[in-house]
């Protein structure tokens, strides 16, 4: 993969995504898609936007019973996404399960806590503790289930990176430093997640929602 940010164009309108991926497109190393992309193009839209001949990070979040999710990952290859997502909190066997069933090339990562999430988000649903150590059970976790990497934010990456040194580590809720968090909880800025141990960074609004995305996404990898 070439840089490390991945634009997520999280929008229903395939004119806009290849608008803005193609406006991007000489500062991103991939893109990413995701449920409101693909809940309103499909696999159809995926293989469109493919023809942009950047990778394709399938954001998917499969969360599932382990039979469901590998039939699932299995009529996704096709499409040969360079990285695919389902959530770790699904168990070892569902994450055994997603990586039989991708193609070699894949790279199947797992989400640990959602970076919209904090603490006092987690005590809500039943889950003591806060998302560090969360982050860790489940990077430990999708290591034993033979996963490539986990999805984690930037206040995490650097602990999972010393649990797992060979793992593939996908960052998103980055924001440059005078960024608006909106719904994100726990961010950090791409640099500090590029010198804790990210692969990647994904960028969605910072870079969509800006009044000129190609400007707003060569200001970010200037500060990388
Ligand atoms: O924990 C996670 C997992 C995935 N995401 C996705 O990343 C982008 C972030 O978009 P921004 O506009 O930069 O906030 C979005 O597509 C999410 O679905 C995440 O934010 N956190």
């Amino acid at each position: 993969m070439s840089g490390p940010i991945f634009v997520a164009l999280d929008t229903p309108d395939l004119e806009r995504a290849k608008t803005i991926a193609g406006k991007v497109r000489h500062h991103v190393g991939g893109i990413k898609l995701g449920l409101e992309f693909f809940a309103a193009n499909g696999r159809s839209g995926v293989k469109e936007m493919a023809q942009l001949g950047l990778p394709i990070f399938l954001d998917l979040k499969l969360h599932d019973i382990p039979n469901t999710v590998g039939k699932a990952v299995q009529a996704l290859r096709d499409l040969e996404p360079a990285v695919l997502t389902v959530h770790a909190a699904g168990g070892r066997a569902m994450m055994e399960d997603a990586k039989a069933a991708a193609p070699s090339g894949t790279k199947v990562v797992a989400v640990t806590v959602l970076t919209s999430l904090d603490g006092s988000d987690l005590s809500s649903i039943g889950l003591a503790g806060d998302p560090h150590a969360q982050v860790e059970r489940l990077t430990a976790l999708a290591r034993e289930a033979g996963l490539d990497g986990v999805v984690c934010s930037g206040a995490e990456v650097k602990a999972a990176k010393k649990l797992w040194p060979g793992g593939f580590f996908v960052v998103p809720g980055v924001r440059p430093a005078d960024g608006e968090a909106g719904d994100q909880k726990r961010v950090v800025t791409p640099r500090q997640a590029l010198n804790d141990g990210a692969s990647i960074l994904v960028v969605g609004r910072p870079i969509t929602a800006a009044a000129d995305p190609d400007e707003a996404a060569r200001a970010i990898e200037a500060t990388l």
